[in-house]
């Protein structure tokens, strides 16, 4: 009612179309077939009555309670007069229920009017049987306009300034019977009267928030638009979105009397206003909609080519056969012809087919059509598509980069609504990354799986935590984590994890890990826009990403396992994340976060060509020759460096030369040389019996034992003026890493902390090389690295 009293405010002829009351009109249609097939109806209708006193009850002054008793005892005792008859002939006519379903509107619009009368002094009943006329399809009867609207206009002429309370729904034939306008009832009496009375607005009061992008069942990030057209309601509302019906709204259309959709639940929330002309809206689609269970057949052959008239039989004969067809394309070629159809029809239509083009099946001019099921149609809506290039691009590159197969497309002319047809497996996913894609300001979801949660793997967690905020601000992408795993435990969430309580969350709730069953997993969950992070020093999940990038999923690592295994590995890996048209990152992989590897691509696609590679690539071994000065001992300059973070989980692996020959393994591939592992020369700097150790233990007493040997290479530097270096190198396809001693005048003299350096000397660079240098180790350094490539994936 204060709503009512709002809109009245000015004293303007208002008019308040009401339905029955919740569930009222499923019950009298049950009750209606109860009595046909002679069950007994009469307890529900107790019920019922009861329902409505209860409401007289509540809502009305007692003076004003025993004539609405009167009246609606009036009505009960009508209904189940009508009930009994239908029960003793057993026959319910279409006409009989129309009658019986009128009174749901007639009894929740006479309480409501009384109800008013003790606001407003002006408050009338309408009984609208009295005003619509129809013609006689009972149960969804046809308006005769003409008369309608002479009988309406009269009717607000007697009743001017006045709340009219109409029902909803109801209308009457010619001779007075009562008849009613079948889907979306209410919507349309309310649209009739606002044509016949030129409103100035119809206000639909819903239980929901408008209309919204997308389904929010299946898209958490779906939103109320402000404001759409009526032709884009159409076709949004033709899948999908039922908050109404729009059919029943053209005639409010047809007078371009704007329609507002508000929700009685929130009163805060303004609206969707669904007007002719909504040019200044920034959004270039208004919404995703989708019927998530179709069946296409697919008809081909030559006996259609150039034939003029053949979808024109093919199409009469569905139409004869009330088989709707919900979307249909053909291509240029002429040589086949796929069309989608409700899943119940399809096998009727073929055998339909196959009897009308029995001749051109036997001629085998066209062949047997064929049926595929369990599909989906997702259609992109908007007005503002038109004109616009890229429109199609954004949407096929959103469903490609997650590998959706595209099984049909149709797009009309009037380039207002774009409609796929894909697998109805991966619908939910198709439809979040669209709807990521063309909503980018409310941010696009990185589906993130992160294999490892030592130095590195949390303190990228620690960083996505702190930047969370700056990521949506700026980068509009919001990172969640769908999942996690260690070699103890693994979760999952299609939510996300919390960032801030992964660990305890993992601890608690954690299932024992198992990494085929992780990567299962992450499959199944069919999520989009879906990354996997390996942050281990594992070979185990290397043999997982060639299936991954299958599974159209980007990988991201700071792994080198992968990277400097068989070339032939090493190629498979491109090869597969191309085909899948997903992303492989591995910035990490050299110099930690330092653009390395990124500043290698972007030489090698330019077309220049590596010459020579010199670099410092061991940040464990750089820190070593940083710090192993005076009485510093190897052995704790060693340690130091493992608690700083730098070394390998192995340190045995840095001190060896192994992670280095991984990076220049790494880099030569890279730079387009097929190179193995043997094919690195590496200069050992440590003794033999260091590099037999079995354990770590084991390698630091032996480093602690070989002592001398380390402060002999010192001293022998320092007697010379020059610095100890480990230093790999890449001339012409031939790559070593050796021990040398530099001296002042050498550009890798001057070095501090865990810095990498490297100098990339090309057909372009080559007077003198391109450097980088700068920290190249480290939790946080790498942390950085793997969250940027993770954010590039983002972007593409
Ligand atoms: N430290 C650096 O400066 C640096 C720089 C660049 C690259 N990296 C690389 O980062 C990676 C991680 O290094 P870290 O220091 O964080 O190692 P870490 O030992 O601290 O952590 C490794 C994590 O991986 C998990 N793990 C291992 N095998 C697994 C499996 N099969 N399934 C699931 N989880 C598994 C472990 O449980 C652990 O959580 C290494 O590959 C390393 O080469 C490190
Ligand atoms: N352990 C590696 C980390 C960086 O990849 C190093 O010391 O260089
Ligand atoms: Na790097």
């Amino acid at each position: 009612m204060d709503i009512v009293k709002q809109e009245h405010q000015n004293g303007e002829s208002l008019v308040v179309v009401l339905s029955a009351m919740s569930g009222v009109t499923n019950l009298l249609a049950d009750m209606a077939e109860r009595a046909a097939t002679g069950n007994d109806f009469s307890k529900h209708l107790a019920a019922l009555e009861i329902r409505h006193f209860e409401i007289v009850k509540q809502l009305l002054d007692i003076q004003q309670q025993n004539p609405v008793y009167t009246r609606l005892k009036i009505y009960f005792n009508q209904l189940e007069d009508l009930l009994q008859g239908v029960f003793v002939l057993q026959e319910l006519t279409a006409k009989t229920r129309d009658l019986i379903l009128s009174y749901g509107e007639r009894c929740s619009t006479l309480l409501i009017s009384r109800m008013a009368l003790q606001y407003f002094k002006n408050a009338v009943y309408v009984d609208a049987s009295e005003v619509i006329k129809t013609d006689n399809s009972f149960g969804q009867a046809r308006v005769n306009t003409d008369l309608t609207d002479l009988l309406i206009r009269s009717l607000a002429t007697e009743n001017e300034g006045k709340v009219m309370f109409v029902t909803g729904f109801i209308a009457s034939n010619e001779t007075g019977q009562v008849t009613t306008l079948g889907r979306g009832g209410s919507d349309y009496t309310a649209a009739i009267f606002a044509s016949a009375l030129n409103a100035s607005e119809i206000q639909i009061w819903t239980d929901v928030n408008g209309m919204m992008t997308a389904d929010p069942r299946m898209v958490k990030k779906a939103f109320s638009l402000p404001e759409l057209t009526y032709t884009e309601a159409m076709e949004l509302s033709y899948f999908g979105a039922k908050v109404i019906y729009p059919p029943t709204m053209t005639p409010a259309f047809l007078k371009r009397i704007p329609i507002v959709i508000k929700n009685t639940f929130d009163t805060s929330f303004e609206g969707t206003v669904i007007r002719h002309d909504c040019r200044n809206s920034n959004l270039t689609i208004k919404g995703i909609s989708s019927i998530d269970n179709i069946s296409i057949i697919n008809l081909q052959g030559s006996g259609m080519v150039g034939k003029a008239g053949f979808s024109g039989r093919l199409f009469s004969l569905l139409a004869r056969e009330r088989i709707n067809v919900m979307l249909i394309t053909q291509s240029s070629s002429e040589h086949s012809i796929t069309f989608a159809v409700q899943p119940a029809d399809a096998e009727r239509a073929c055998k339909l087919m196959e009897q009308e083009f029995e001749l051109e099946l036997g001629a085998q001019k066209l062949d047997v059509p064929v049926i595929e099921a369990n599909l989906a149609v997702l259609a992109i809506v908007g007005e503002n598509m038109r004109q616009t290039p890229g429109m199609s691009g954004r949407l096929f590159h959103a469903l490609g980069r997650n590998g959706i197969n595209v099984r049909a497309i149709a797009q009309g002319s009037s380039e207002y609504n774009i409609s796929v047809i894909i697998s109805a497996h991966d619908l939910a996913k198709a439809v979040n990354a669209v709807h990521d894609a063309f909503f980018i300001e409310f941010n696009k979801t990185l589906n993130v799986f992160c294999l490892g949660t030592g130095n590195i793997g949390k303190t990228m967690f620690k960083q996505l935590q702190q930047h969370k905020e700056f990521l949506q601000e700026h980068n509009s992408i919001q990172v969640r984590i769908a999942g996690i795993s260690n070699t103890r435990k693994m979760r999952f969430s299609v939510d996300g994890l919390a960032l801030n309580e992964w660990e305890q969350d993992l601890d608690a709730y954690g299932e024992p890990a198992n990494l085929t069953e992780f990567v299962a997993r992450m499959k199944a969950m069919n999520l989009p826009n879906c990354v996997f992070v390996d942050n281990t020093a594992s070979p185990q999940p290397i043999a997982f990403y060639e299936e991954i990038f299958k599974s159209t999923i980007s990988i991201v690592t700071c792994n080198k396992i992968g990277n400097s295994g068989a070339y032939s590995q090493y190629e498979t890996f491109r090869d597969t994340a191309r085909k899948h048209g997903v992303d492989f990152f591995y910035e990490t992989n050299v110099g930690a976060g330092l653009p390395i590897i990124r500043t290698l691509k972007d030489l090698m696609v330019s077309g220049d060509r590596v010459q020579r590679i010199e670099a410092i690539l061991s940040g464990t071994i750089s820190f070593i020759f940083n710090n192993f000065k005076g009485d510093a001992s190897f052995h704790d300059v060693v340690k130091t460096a493992q608690d700083k973070g730098y070394t390998e989980p192995d340190p045995r692996d840095d001190l060896s030369g192994k992670d280095f020959m991984r990076k220049m393994l790494i880099l030569a591939r890279d730079a387009g040389y097929q190179m193995e592992a043997e094919d690195v020369q590496i200069e050992s700097m440590l003794p033999q019996a260091c590099l037999d150790a079995q354990s770590v233990p084991e390698f630091y007493a032996a480093l602690k034992a070989n002592d001398a040997h380390f402060n002999q290479l010192k001293q022998q530097a320092e007697s010379s003026g020059k610095v100890l270096r480990y230093v790999g190198k890449l001339d012409n396809g031939q790559a070593s890493i050796t021990l040398e001693m530099v001296g002042e005048e050498h550009p890798f003299y001057s070095m501090s902390g865990a810095d990498n350096v490297i100098a990339f000397t090309t057909d372009r660079y080559k007077e003198r090389p391109m450097v980088v240098k700068g920290p190249g180790a480290g939790a946080e350094v790498t942390a950085a690295g793997v969250f940027a490539d993770l954010i590039n994936v983002g972007a593409n």
